[in-house]
């Protein structure tokens, strides 16, 4: 299918009518027959998509392309159906969340719906808009005071095909004896509902600050800032679906890549794409952005800082000019009865000469024996005297033994070998004289030492890649999807949730159109280097809250930010409700931050529980049954998830009462960008010390219901 006959030409724009006719509104309508009402449109919209679905199943066996060529009308027909519903119907209602969620009574009486994926009837005229259509807007920025001639704006919440629910908002108080208005507000329902560990789309109550940055373009750093639980992650999210449905052929042939701090992260927002009908972006922690490496290890915050920090630049260059472990230390040879040798500094001499010439290795192979070759002529010379360097060159250059010594003298690098030297401390003590101080060379080698790679790991062996010159490796066929048909659909969810198929493209991809990166406040300088580059052209939207930072060198950060990120234009959001904790909760974290954090951007808690922050102080050997009976409690006073927050050093101890599959137990920083019911946050001191007191701030702040906080004594 090509892009061109893409989504485009079933976009609905303001320009063309949108609105269809509804029986005439009673006033005096119950819930229940209003929810009879909507559920007569419903089932409308979908008997037209399983139309949609049959034919298109007919079409793809009798050669879709001919038909879509011959047939009129036939081409939209596929355009809706391949673009739109074969890609979403299998997702949404697997996501039992409905297809339709909103409506719009104008002033005038006409009425919009408005729903995930855009439908039109057997007339081709228009029966759900896209929420990301021009035509959606009002539903999302239509207010009392600006309301766009919307009389009443109207949440349909479902369950699959079921019409459940009823929410409306009546804007014109004029239109009260013409519009019924029923039930209490679709947001604070949904911000009350239980957590399941999975992030769910917001798509019926974008709030209008939301929607603006939903809606910026996508050319140029699209920067949006706020508080904890204002909904940046998630409107980031959404913005992924609308840069999609704006310039779908843009956006999908080179991709849109998301950025968040940690696997467990990107697990809990994995399904909020797909539940939007969009599978194509592609999902990365910062620990996997290496082909090969999934890191999930934390460094502890001292060695983290340093192998964050620019000052590994000169470094990893040092270490790349290292003389490989098991390198031979001399090269002999006989050449016309002579034995000539190089000895280890000689060696060292035509390596240093080499990078010269070279600077990337695995590029410099061929010079590297061009200066073996030219050491050794050096010796010859004056020996032989009647010999001719071309013929020595020749003869010498293609010997078995020679071409030996040089694989084994100057092997072809691997960036995760040559990070392993780092762990040899004499080694890295040698790259980083000048650079670090003593201990912090300590830290840095024992780290590298270790079995596998840490998160701050994976950007230096993605810089390892570029000053070595490996090779690009057989990219293989991206894992975007071609779409054809039909057959696609039935596995999108298990394909989906298959964990590489969230990664669309390989990690070493670099020509993205969009990149989103979530807590951007975290970002080392190397890590913003490693997503500068997989994004030279691209757009950028940067999200994140200074306050809730764990980097220490903020200064650092930025400049390499402005590095990375090309220069364009600049669209800037600030958001400033939080929607995940309660009043309760949010004023105690905030209370507790305020004299420990500069600049806190303090948001507005929107909803209140009555439920108070509860404190406890235990001795060292009492935590763990106090944390158990907190758990126990926690349980059995909300319906969702349950977090335990502590810090590493605790995880052994606190293992233990993990035995329930609505509690888990995470660090501080794998607590980042997540949310449960109930928090059990541990020991905040110790966090704080450690980590420092923005770490602490983002634990006080990811409950939505209740907080406990267990101090060690
Ligand atoms: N308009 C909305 N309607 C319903 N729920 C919302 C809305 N906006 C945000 N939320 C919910 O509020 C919670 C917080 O959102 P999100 O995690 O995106 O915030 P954040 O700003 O990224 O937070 P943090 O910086 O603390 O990690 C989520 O559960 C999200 O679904």
């Amino acid at each position: 299918m090509s892009q061109e006959t893409g989504p485009a030409d079933v976009r609905q724009d303001q320009d063309v009518d949108t609105t269809h006719a509804v029986p005439v509104p009673d006033p005096a309508s119950t819930p229940e027959q209003e929810i009879a009402i909507e559920q007569h449109f419903v089932d409308r919209v979908y008997a037209r998509v399983d139309v949609l679905r049959g034919e298109a199943e007919g079409n793809r066996d009798s050669g879709y392309a001919h038909l879509a060529a011959t047939v009129p009308g036939a081409r939209y027909e596929r355009d809706v159906f391949v673009y739109q519903a074969a890609r979403r119907i299998a997702d949404l209602d697997s996501q039992h969340e409905g297809l339709v969620f909103g409506r719009l009574d104008f002033d005038d009486g006409k009425v919009r719906h408005v729903g995930r994926l855009g439908v039109r009837d057997e007339e081709y005229r228009t029966l759900l808009v896209d929420w990301r259509a021009p035509a959606a807007a009002p539903f999302y920025r239509a207010t009392a005071v600006d309301r766009q001639e919307v009389a009443r704006r109207r949440v349909i919440r479902s369950f699959g095909r079921t019409v459940e629910e009823i929410s409306d908002d009546l804007l014109n108080e004029d239109a009260a004896g013409r519009l019924p208005v029923i039930g209490d507000g679709a947001l604070m329902a949904a911000l009350g509902r239980k957590r399941t560990g999975r992030m769910r789309d917001i798509v019926a109550t974008i709030q209008a600050e939301q929607d603006a940055a939903i809606r910026a373009p996508g050319r140029g750093a699209t920067i949006i800032t706020g508080g904890p639980g204002t909904g940046k992650t998630v409107v980031a999210l959404h913005r992924a679906a609308y840069l999609l449905y704006q310039d779908r052929s843009r956006y999908e042939a080179a991709g849109i890549l998301v950025v968040g701090p940690s696997a467990v992260f990107m697990k809990y927002i994995g399904r909020v794409l797909p539940s939007l009908g969009e599978e194509t972006a592609a999902l990365y922690s910062l620990g996997e952005l290496y082909a090969g490496v999934e890191a999930t290890r934390q460094d502890r915050p001292e060695v983290a800082a340093v192998k964050g920090g620019t000052v590994m630049l000169p470094i990893l260059r040092r270490l790349v000019r290292q003389t490989p472990p098991g390198a031979p230390s001399e090269l002999r040879i006989v050449y016309r009865g002579d034995v000539f040798k190089l000895d280890a500094a000689e060696l060292a001499a035509a390596r240093a000469r080499v990078f010269e010439k070279e600077p990337r290795p695995n590029l410099a192979k061929t010079e590297a024996g061009r200066a073996l070759l030219v050491a050794l002529w050096r010796k010859i010379k004056p020996v032989i005297e009647d010999a001719e360097p071309a013929k020595f060159s020749r003869d010498v250059g293609s010997r078995g033994e020679f071409l030996t010594f040089l694989d084994h003298w100057w092997p072809d690098l691997d960036p995760a070998d040559v990070l392993g030297w780092g762990g040899d401390l004499r080694r890295l003590a040698s790259a980083a004289e000048g650079h670090l101080k003593k201990e912090a060379i300590e830290g840095v080698a024992a780290s590298l030492s270790e079995p596998d790679f840490s998160i701050p790991d994976v950007a230096l062996l993605d810089e390892l890649r570029i000053l070595l010159g490996v090779k690009p490796q057989p990219r293989g066929r991206d894992r975007i999807r071609s779409w054809e048909g039909i057959q696609e659909v039935s596995t999108v969810q298990d394909r989906y949730y298959d964990r590489p198929e969230r990664q669309a493209r390989d990690a070493f991809y670099e020509d993205y159109a969009h990149v989103i990166v979530d807590e951007a406040q975290d970002l080392s300088p190397m890590q913003w280097r490693m997503l500068g580059r997989r994004g030279r052209g691209a757009g950028w939207t940067i999200v994140g809250d200074e306050a809730q930072s764990s980097w220490p060198r903020p200064r650092e950060s930025a400049d390499a930010r402005r590095r990375a990120v090309p220069s364009g234009r600049l669209h800037e959001f600030h958001l400033t409700k939080n929607y995940r904790n309660s009043k309760e909760v949010f004023e105690y974290a905030a209370e507790w931050a305020k004299p420990r954090l500069r600049n806190i951007d303090l948001p507005e808690a929107v909803r209140e529980t009555g439920v108070r922050v509860a404190e406890k102080t235990v001795a060292a050997d009492a935590l763990l049954p106090e944390v158990a009976g907190s758990v126990v409690q926690a349980l059995a006073a909300v319906e969702g998830t349950v977090g335990i927050i502590a810090p590493y050093d605790r995880h052994e101890e606190l293992g233990d009462i993990v035995h329930d599959g609505r509690v888990t137990l995470v660090g501080p920083l794998e607590s980042k960008g997540l949310e449960w019911d109930a928090v059990i946050a541990v020991d905040l001191e110790a966090v704080a010390q450690s980590h420092g007191a923005g770490v602490a701030y983002v634990v006080l702040t990811r409950a939505t219901q209740r907080l406990t906080r267990i101090d060690i004594a």
